[in-house]
């Protein structure tokens, strides 16, 4: 069978090739002589597995598209404070190669603009030189491809030939004592990171290891804890598009970065990673195609950061009533899902409002596939609030997703691997145990609780 997702984006690739307009960067000589023509869409999910349309093994250099990454090799490096002293992370709404400071602070607006991605590359392996800095980076993006990425030289010295503005940004954050380093080492390693060849295919991966919560889905290495990894996104979803941000949030809606290469990789956290190469630029630097690519996406497959998700009651399922060999009666209720704050309002809720009549209430949780810190506490509070009604609460939770079942006064939930620990294998062989059928559970009333 061929994969539908293979011929969406080989659809994908065709019916955008006919967006035309742009132009490859001139102010990188090399940049310029990139062939308009290439065209490249890759797709990863969260487990690794990545669909390719277009030219997805030209390599090309990553420029702008390295600043959200060696962002988040900072705040590992040197943790959220340090980095935060140095770089903000406000919008700009400037070009990306803006001179500017916060007028308060004294520090670039954010990460993705030039002064800010300056000043972040400046920040690792203090006392460290330019060659050790570009090593950490070139180390680091290749953790996240997942294969060992090189530097383009002629591409390097090419920018370092024109790199009048960048110098600029770095004298002037010198002089405003942002930075200690030379000026010109800094632009040297700062264009060095940005001339670290990548592929489509690369650029999907690295952009899915954002997607997977910071762990490189083939090697399983985590790159990033999670917590950087949301900083990263926010940073990317806010700044990334740098002018035109606010106007991808509203086309396209998913955190994205973009490079003056013609790259472009966008995050759907917990689902894809997505990439796109195509050099001709638009005036804010960012690939025409691309961006035509993601707009397309966004609609076809519903990728918005800001749509609705489905509604939370779909976590409970009253799976009626069992009556075990001698005689005890046991309701049982299926968790399923992801369960986050709203599903277990949800339960909470129908609970209260449903008490469950069995003096024993099983909760099968062997279709709960997660249960979040907040969702948690909620669970084992209503629990609690069962018990002390005398209701005894049995977890049929064969993968441990509510570990520790602890609910106040030492006291601990029953655990068992399958409902027959609770019946007893002879009750699950005689289906007339059953006394009701699964139920849909109804809905409760929306009461104000004070
Ligand atoms: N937007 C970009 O990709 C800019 C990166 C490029 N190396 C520069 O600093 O000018």
């Amino acid at each position: 069978m061929r994969s539908p997702i293979h011929e969406y984006l080989t659809e994908l690739l065709q019916s955008c090739e006919v967006v035309q307009g742009g132009a490859p960067a001139s102010y990188i000589p090399e940049l310029a002589e990139a062939d308009p023509s290439q065209f490249a869409i890759g797709l990863s999910a969260v487990d690794g597995a990545v669909y390719c349309a277009g030219d997805a093994e030209v390599e090309f250099t990553i420029q702008s598209i390295s600043k959200p990454f060696v962002y988040g090799f900072a705040l590992e490096d040197l943790g959220p404070e340090k980095v935060w002293d140095a770089v903000d992370v406000e919008p700009s709404g400037d070009a990306f190669n803006e001179l500017s400071l916060e007028p308060e602070t004294g520090r670039p607006m954010n990460p993705m603009i030039n002064a800010g991605a300056l000043a972040t590359h400046a920040l690792l392996l203090p006392g460290g030189g330019v060659d050790a800095r570009v090593e950490r980076i070139r180390s680091g993006l290749s953790a996240l491809a997942g294969r060992e990425l090189e530097i383009d030289e002629q591409v390097y010295h090419s920018e370092m030939e024109t790199a009048y503005r960048n110098r600029a940004l770095a004298n002037m954050l010198r002089s405003a004592g942002n930075v200690d380093l030379e000026p010109l080492q800094l632009v040297r390693g700062y264009t060095r990171q940005c001339a670290v060849r990548v592929t489509t295919r690369d650029l999907a991966i690295m952009a899915a290891t954002l997607s997977n919560g910071g762990v490189q889905p083939w090697t399983g290495e985590r790159v990033f804890s999670a917590r950087v990894v949301r900083q990263v996104l926010t940073v990317m979803t806010t700044c990334g598009m740098y002018d035109s941000a606010g106007d991808w949030l509203s086309t396209v809606g998913i955190p994205a970065k973009s490079g003056v290469g013609g790259g472009i990789i966008g995050v759907l956290p917990g689902q894809a990673g997505i990439a796109t190469f195509s050099p001709p630029l638009d005036t804010h630097g960012n690939s025409v195609r691309g961006v035509g690519v993601f707009e397309r996406m966004t609609e076809d497959m519903g990728l918005h950061l800001m749509s609705v998700p489905p509604p939370a009651r779909s976590v409970l399922r009253d799976d009626g009533e069992i009556t075990t060999a001698d005689g005890g009666r046991v309701g049982i209720y299926a968790l399923q899902g992801a369960i986050q704050f709203a599903g277990a309002e949800w339960i909470a809720r129908h609970l209260e409002q449903f008490p469950p009549e069995s003096p024993t209430v099983a909760w099968d949780l062997s279709r709960t596939y997660s249960v979040n810190k907040v969702a948690r506490r909620l669970l084992l509070e209503i629990a609690r609030g069962l018990e002390d009604d005398g209701r005894t609460v049995v977890l049929i939770d064969p993968d441990g997703v509510i570990a520790d079942p602890v609910i106040g006064d030492g006291r601990r939930l029953r655990v068992v691997d399958s409902l027959a620990g609770i019946v007893g294998e002879e009750a699950l062989r005689v289906p007339a145990y059953y006394t009701s059928p699964s139920v849909d559970t109804p809905t409760p009333d929306v009461t104000t609780v004070e």
